[in-house]
């Protein structure tokens, strides 16, 4: 469970608490020995990006190094707008992952330009970065991504998804060939769902990171705050029960989040989330016959913000057309995108 800081703070893990991480397979400081305090000579700390193309498993791969949800997850592509912070101390090591929205080659709209300026953004200034593909396959998409990159950065191949792969024999010819196209430092086949991948990887970064005090507090999780994760919780349940029939465009903007004295809850929220879609079909969508599929949305968002926040939480969630704010540059920013 996480402890919530202050309200407009980063969110924290509370001390010697258990991570809630998506799936059973978390990489959490559970099972970690108690941690002993680091002098600020002794640590090392720094900036790891997680790039790839859309759909190849980042976030979930971030939320496993991290040991708790930070960044949604679906099967549907292009979940993650924004770029997102996810911190993990092990012994004297603080990761600082960014995870990055994949990079968009398709459709040129200002949504997928401001997209593509954070990932970017997120490349230029990192001492390590994970280049994330689909174990045994290299696409003209992922050729596109690598392009990108500026020599100088160490770069890990992370063949993810390994599980998938039922012909393992196979892979080691296309690692051959992986190799031929770029000088990456390491090759990490691995699935972000194992556990001991995960727990792998990390010792396989902590070399790449400098000797140098930690940015963030030992128990810290992200830099993003509650609200901007309670948005994001909305439209994981959005894109979870609308499945492939709802363009990606759809947005969810928090129109309130309050924090209200209770004589029964630890902790009340009040939260008010609006739903943007394109068209009135979409709206009607969202909403489902009787309002059902709208109820799903905010049950499901409530019970996991309640989780998120340690608080008990009253939830609205809105649905309004906004129609072309995807292709509107002032609306895509007003949205909250960089
Ligand atoms: N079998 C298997 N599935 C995985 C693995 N990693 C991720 N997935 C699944 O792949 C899908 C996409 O994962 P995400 O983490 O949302 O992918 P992403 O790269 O962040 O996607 P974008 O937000 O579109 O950039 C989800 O259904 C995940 O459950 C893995 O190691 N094995």
């Amino acid at each position: 469970m996480l402890a919530a800081a202050k309200s407009g703070a980063s969110v924290a893990r509370l001390p010697g608490e258990a991570s809630d991480a998506d799936g059973p397979n978390d990489a959490a400081a559970a099972d970690a020995p108690p941690p002993r305090s680091y002098a600020p000579e002794e640590q090392r700390c720094g900036l790891i990006a997680i790039v790839g193309k859309p759909n190849v498993g980042k976030s979930t791969l971030m939320n496993a190094l991290v040991g708790q949800k930070i960044s949604i997850t679906s099967r549907k592509a292009q979940t993650t707008r924004h770029r997102i912070t996810g911190i993990r101390t092990r012994e004297e090591t603080q990761f600082v992952f960014v995870d990055t929205p994949g990079f968009q080659t398709k459709h040129s709209t200002a949504l997928n330009k401001s997209l593509n300026k954070t990932v970017m953004g997120a490349i230029g200034d990192v001492d390590l970065i994970l280049f994330v593909v689909e174990a045994g396959s290299f696409t003209l998409a992922d050729a596109k991504v690598l392009s990108l990159f500026k020599p100088g950065i160490p770069t890990l191949l992370i063949a993810n998804k390994l599980d998938r792969v039922h012909r393992r024999g196979e892979i080691a010819p296309w690692l051959r060939d992986m190799q031929e196209r770029h000088p990456f430092a390491e090759f990490v086949p691995m699935s972000a769902k194992k556990r001991d991948d995960i727990q792998r990887l990390l010792g396989i970064c902590a070399p790449y990171l400098p000797q140098q005090p930690w940015f963030y507090g030992a128990d810290e999780l992200t830099d993003r705050s509650e609200k901007f994760l309670a948005s994001e919780t909305v439209r994981e349940k959005l894109f979870r029960f609308t499945g492939d029939e709802l363009p990606y465009t759809s947005t969810v903007v928090i129109d309130k989040f309050e924090e209200e004295p209770s004589a029964q809850h630890g902790r009340f929220m009040r939260i008010a989330a609006t739903i943007v879609v394109e068209r009135d079909g979409h709206k009607a969508m969202v909403i489902g016959a009787g309002g059902e599929r709208l109820k799903m949305i905010s049950t499901e968002a409530r019970q996991e913000l309640e989780k998120l926040l340690n608080a008990k939480v009253f939830l609205e969630v809105w649905v309004k057309v906004r129609s072309g704010w995807a292709d509107d540059a002032a609306r895509v920013k007003s949205f909250g995108y960089e």
